[in-house]
């Protein structure tokens, strides 16, 4: 039976705008047509970005208080609606129906903390008297919203990562246009409902959907966008920086996270974390176990382990509750992924289970002994497939997992104390978990990568810091 395809209207300014075309949005598990959005064009755009900066400009700024009321309210609606915005996400994308319903559990604890942030937004006070000659100066900084803020999201948390750039940028007072992928638009235009329905002011909120590349150039150039915050590839955050010239630049960009496992691991808790680290969401993760090094006395214990619980996975319909992976968001991706496991097995690497295409899905897939110039090792695969190579010792595996262009997090099991201090001193990344496997996130904590995985930190208070201008303000007193 097929569903009836819904057009969909993307919101410019406040209003619910057709565009003068339109593409669609396929279910990536049978290509069956969801939806048709509009193809907006860099005019419109630019119309979206000039309604932002007027209303930005011209409108007295909306008082904490309100915002704080909105955000809460936008909460609200998404626990109403969380059934129908879960259906959303596991129907235009990759997850299955469990991850996607945890997904909007995280964007509506996104949205609330955004809230209660917006209340302690604040300045300090400074004590210029601590320079000599400037007694009789007092004052403090304040933090000001910075004006329009440009977002561009990924396909893989199509809700919860546009949530962690309109919570953050409403919360500090912006305006915020939000250009989502193509691939997974639908949940962007859903909360922007939410937005709407919860009294959001007309011009605050766009969502200008496009596949286009010079819809996301008109954003990245345009003036009057003060601060791009991008998510997605390297690639894209590279070519974007380029574009974007002297202007603030978040940047939350890919990685091939390692996981470290010692001799005095605990076996099965580091497996089950590295097969669900690996496997959720097919792979498509940016925090997803990629590499993973065991020393040798654990090695052969670990690879039966880990292939045994990969095996019990089961790989189906996105909407049955017992799945526990989906397709790849694109049988052109699951194309790519298969083309670098032959790669890896060209060059000596072994496979221990999986390696098997059909249409967008993607066996999960265990590698050993991976050479260490394939691309499964030194790029990020974003796929159902890991690493598990052997290592001599904790300094081996620090540095094999430094030795990589990326550094997003990255997890170590072992219970001594000392290992583990060195690995947080030693490891390049942004955030290393113990006794955890890298896929380890709450959205309150500070979220960023180094090295090729990014510039600065989301997390939601880190976002909105990021959202605003410090302004200095000092009175000289008379003497
Ligand atoms: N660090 C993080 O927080 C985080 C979170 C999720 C995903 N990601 C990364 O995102 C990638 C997967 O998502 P994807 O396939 O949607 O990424 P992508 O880079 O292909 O696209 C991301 C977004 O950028 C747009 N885009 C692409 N190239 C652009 C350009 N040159 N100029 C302007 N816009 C451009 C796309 O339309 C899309 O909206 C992975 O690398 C993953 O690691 C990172
Ligand atoms: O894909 C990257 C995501 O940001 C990881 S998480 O879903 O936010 O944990």
């Amino acid at each position: 039976m097929t569903t009836k395809v819904k057009s969909y209207k993307m919101l410019i300014g406040g209003e619910w705008r057709e565009g003068l075309s339109s593409f669609e949005v396929s279910n990536p598990q049978d290509n069956e047509v969801l939806a048709t959005v509009p193809s907006a064009t860099k005019e419109e755009m630019m119309e979206a970005i000039e309604i932002a900066d007027r209303t930005f400009q011209m409108r007295d700024p909306i008082p904490t208080h309100e915002r704080i009321r909105i955000l809460s309210k936008v909460s609200d609606y998404m626990e109403r609606d969380h059934e129908s915005f879960a259906a959303i996400i596991a129907s235009e994308g990759s997850k299955t129906i469990t991850e996607a319903r945890s997904e909007v559990s995280r964007a509506i604890q996104t949205i609330r903390i955004s809230a209660e942030e917006a209340r302690r937004l604040k300045g300090e006070t400074i004590n210029f008297d601590q320079n000599p000659g400037s007694e009789q100066r007092v004052g403090y900084y304040q933090r000001f919203p910075m004006g329009v803020v440009g977002a561009i999201t990924p396909f893989n948390d199509p809700l919860n990562l546009v949530a962690h750039k309109v919570g953050p940028a409403i919360a500090a007072g912006n305006a915020i246009i939000v250009k989502p992928a193509s691939a997974t638009p639908l949940s962007a235009l859903k909360l922007a409902e939410a937005f709407v329905e919860a009294g959001l002011p007309d011009g605050y909120l766009s969502v200008v959907t496009g596949a286009g590349r010079e819809v996301g150039d008109a954003l990245v150039t345009h003036p009057a966008i003060k601060m791009v915050s991008f998510t997605g590839g390297s690639n894209a955050g590279e070519a974007i920086i380029k574009k974007a010239g002297t202007k603030k630049v978040s940047m939350e960009l890919g990685s091939n996270s390692p996981v470290i496992v010692l001799d005095d691991a605990d076996l099965s808790k580091a497996v089950h974390a590295c097969c669900s680290g690996a496997f959720s969401a097919a792979g498509q993760n940016c925090i997803g176990v990629q590499r993973v090094f065991v020393s040798r006395a654990l090695y052969p214990d670990f690879i039966d382990r880990f292939v045994e619980a990969t095996v019990a996975l089961r790989v189906g319909d996105k909407m049955d509750e017992r799945t526990d992976i989906g397709p790849m968001i694109n049988e052109k991706e699951a194309v790519r992924v298969s083309e670098w496991v032959e790669e890896a097995l060209t060059m000596g690497a072994q496979l221990e289970v999986g390696g098997r295409r059909e249409g967008a899905y993607y066996s999960p897939t265990i590698l050993t002994q991976v050479p260490s110039g394939a691309k499964v090792m030194m790029e990020e695969i974003f796929g159902p497939v890991v690493i598990v190579n052997p290592v001599a010792d904790l300094d081996e595996a620090i540095e094999k997992s430094n030795a990589v262009n990326y550094g997003l997090h990255a997890g170590i099991f072992t219970n001594d104390i000392n290992q583990a201090f060195k690995a947080i001193r030693k490891m390049d990344v942004g955030g290393i978990m113990i006794n955890d496997s890298s896929d380890y996130r709450i959205d309150e904590m500070p979220f960023g990568g180094t090295k090729g995985s990014g510039i600065g930190r989301e997390g939601v208070r880190f976002s909105i810091e990021a959202m605003t201008e410090q302004k200095v303000v000092c009175f000289h007193l008379d003497d």
